[in-house]
């Protein structure tokens, strides 16, 4: 980490932070249903009617008491929690853990994919009942569809919403720029490379313009170089577009590179969370290996 890119982090703890929560629908995992029967407060209306999401404030991202458990097929369960988990607005989180510790369990749980039998998950103050168009998930598959153009793919979850055409066009171009592939919008997805498919991946997320990123090993097929140029792209959209984004990887040194705040997972339980500014990466070795 250089001190330049840790000063150039905004200051999340300002009171006067907005961002843009989604005006459209997500792209990435299950079809999107409506927030149904969200309650609905004054201060945060928009949340209750996904047509009137375009200006939520300070959406903070709350695990309370969340409990997922898988059922095996002996009977023997595995899966999160309970744990309680707050994560703020504007802020970058990154969360480690060996394999099978929860790390992809607590984002779908997080953005609503599954449902914890247990506690809740609370957007902004409002239960989540199930995916919301501010919630935005890139997975590992980022599942590009092969017949459309890279333009096609990034347009198409704005497409579903209805977005207008113009509008679409100037998403889709800022969203390819925003990830270095200004110039890709007319290739074809097998004429990719394995880097610039997570490119487009995320640019496809981006288009939406999520409140919130929760991004599960993105960079995962990458080579150290790409990485670390599609890292600096996204800590660049992160401080521009001030996103909160939760951020799963193996990777400890790219976790306390790119995260403010880093929360380790072991047994789908919390073994460390703490402001990466503190933490060296055998630290955080030695807190997994002890846990
Ligand atoms: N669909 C499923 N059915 C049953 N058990 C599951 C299922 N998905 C995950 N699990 C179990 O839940 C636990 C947590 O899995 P999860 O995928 O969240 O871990 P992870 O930390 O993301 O792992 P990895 O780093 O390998 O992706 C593991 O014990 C796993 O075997």
């Amino acid at each position: 980490m250089t001190s330049e890119r840790r000063r150039a982090r905004p200051n999340t703890q300002s009171p006067g932070l907005l961002f843009k929560t989604a005006d459209f629908k997500q792209t990435e995992g299950p079809a999107l249903s409506a927030p149904a029967k969200l309650k609905t407060v004054s201060a945060d209306a928009a949340f209750s009617d996904p047509s009137r999401t375009s200006a939520v404030r300070g959406a903070t991202l709350e695990l309370l008491d969340v409990a997922y458990q898988y059922s095996g097929r002996r009977g023997q369960k595995a899966g999160l929690g309970p744990l309680n988990l707050k994560v703020g607005a504007g802020e970058f989180l990154t969360v480690v853990g060996p394999s099978g510790s929860g790390k992809s369990t607590l984002l779908s749980v997080l953005a609503g994919f599954l449902k914890p039998q247990a506690g809740e998950v609370r957007l902004a103050g409002h239960k989540v009942q199930g995916p919301h168009p501010a919630l935005t998930l890139v997975q590992q598959e980022h599942a590009l569809f092969p017949w459309l153009t890279v333009a096609g793919n990034v347009a198409f979850g704005l497409r579903s919403q209805k977005v207008p055409r113009d509008e679409q066009r100037r998403r889709v171009a800022e969203a390819l720029e925003q990830v270095g592939l200004g110039d890709y919008g007319d290739r074809r997805v097998h004429e990719l490379s394995g880097g610039q498919k997570q490119r487009v991946s995320l640019a496809r997320a981006l288009a939406t313009r999520p409140g919130l990123l929760l991004l599960d090993e993105p960079f995962s097929a990458l080579d150290a170089r790409t990485r670390t140029e599609i890292s600096e792209q996204l800590l660049g959209i992160w401080r521009r577009q001030q996103v909160t984004v939760v951020f799963v990887t193996h990777n400890l040194e790219e976790a306390l590179e790119l995260g403010q705040r880093v929360v380790a997972l072991r047994g789908g339980e919390v073994v460390l969370d703490a402001q990466t500014a503190e933490l060296s990466a055998g630290a955080l070795r030695e807190v997994l290996d002890e846990a």
